[in-house]
Order: structure tokens, then sequence, then C-alpha cells
């Protein structure tokens, strides 16, 4: 089931739930949890990740953003949350969010890097989460 077809049957707030529930229920030590984009909404779950894991926001410019989402939509991964073109999108959407991925991160990585370097950075930062 794509996330487009969860959001037509329970709508965004149905999803949120199932996002949380899972965020939960996947959490064990050593896992690496790629979570959607819209996971900092809910304060439970800023609250959650911090308490339990080490949270690495991906940092990049709206226009990089924006790029590489343009090249692969993936429409039924990425229902739209807007209904605005996709450059709007990130611009409205990232501002919203900015605050809430830096109050909820351990580390910012540069994500508009190539994806090895982009690799190395957060390797970087697990590696000073493990050391301190
Ligand atoms: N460092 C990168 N360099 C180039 N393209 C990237 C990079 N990171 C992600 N992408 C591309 O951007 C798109 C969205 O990336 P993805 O990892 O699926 O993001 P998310 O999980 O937040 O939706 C994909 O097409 C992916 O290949
Ligand atoms: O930013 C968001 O609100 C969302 C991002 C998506 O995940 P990605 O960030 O992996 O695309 C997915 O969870 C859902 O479409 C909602």
């Amino acid at each position: 089931m794509s996330v487009a077809d969860i959001v037509a049957a329970e709508g965004w707030p149905g999803f949120r739930a199932r996002e949380t529930e899972t965020l939960i229920s996947v959490t064990q030590p050593g896992a690496v949890i790629a979570t959607g984009g819209g996971i900092i909404l809910a304060p439970v779950n800023r609250e959650f990740m911090r308490q339990n894991g080490v949270v690495v926001y991906l940092n990049a410019p709206v226009p990089v953003l924006a790029r590489r989402l343009e090249a692969f939509p993936e429409a039924d991964q990425r229902p739209t949350l807007t209904g605005k073109p996709i450059s709007e999108e990130v611009a409205d959407v990232l501002a919203q969010r900015d605050a809430l991925y830096r109050e909820t991160a351990h580390y910012i990585v540069d994500a508009s890097a190539a994806p090895e370097r982009v690799v190395t950075l957060i390797l970087d930062a697990l590696h000073l989460a493990t050391a301190s």
C-alpha cells in the first residue's frame, strides 16, 4: 500500500498516526531509520527520536531538493502536501519545518553533496556520538 493509498483512505491524520506507530515499532539498537520528512511534525515523534536515537538532519537548499524531487517525483510515495508545484511546495514546507528539524537533530549534515560524501559526514557524526 502506498502513502497515497493511505492518505486517500484515512487522510493525513491516519497516515501520521501510522507513522508514529511505525517509528516506535521499528526502533531498536543499531537500526538506521530513514524517516519521512514529516516525522518531526508531531511533538511525540520529536521527543521519542531525541530520547531513543541519534538524529541527523540531512539539510539541503530548496533548489537542490526541488531538482531532486522533480527528477524522481514518486507521487505514490510522496503525494502532494499543499497542491502547489514542487519547488513552491518544498519552499513552503521547509520554511515551516526547518526550526523543527534543527531542534530535533543531534547533528546537521550538508546533504547537498554527493551521496558518498553525505555518507562520510553521517558516519563522522555517528562516531562522534559514540565517542562522547
Ligand atoms: N546526495 C544526493 N545527491 C543526489 N541526489 C540525491 C541525493 N540524496 C538524495 N537524492 C535523490 O533525491 C531524491 C529523494 O531522495 P530520498 O533519499 O528518496 O529522500 P526522502 O527519503 O527524504 O524522500 C531521490 O531521487 C534521490 O536519488
Ligand atoms: O514530508 C512529508 O510530510 C512526507 C514525506 C514522505 O517521505 P520522504 O521524506 O521519504 O519523501 C512521506 O513520509 C509522506 O509522503 C509525507
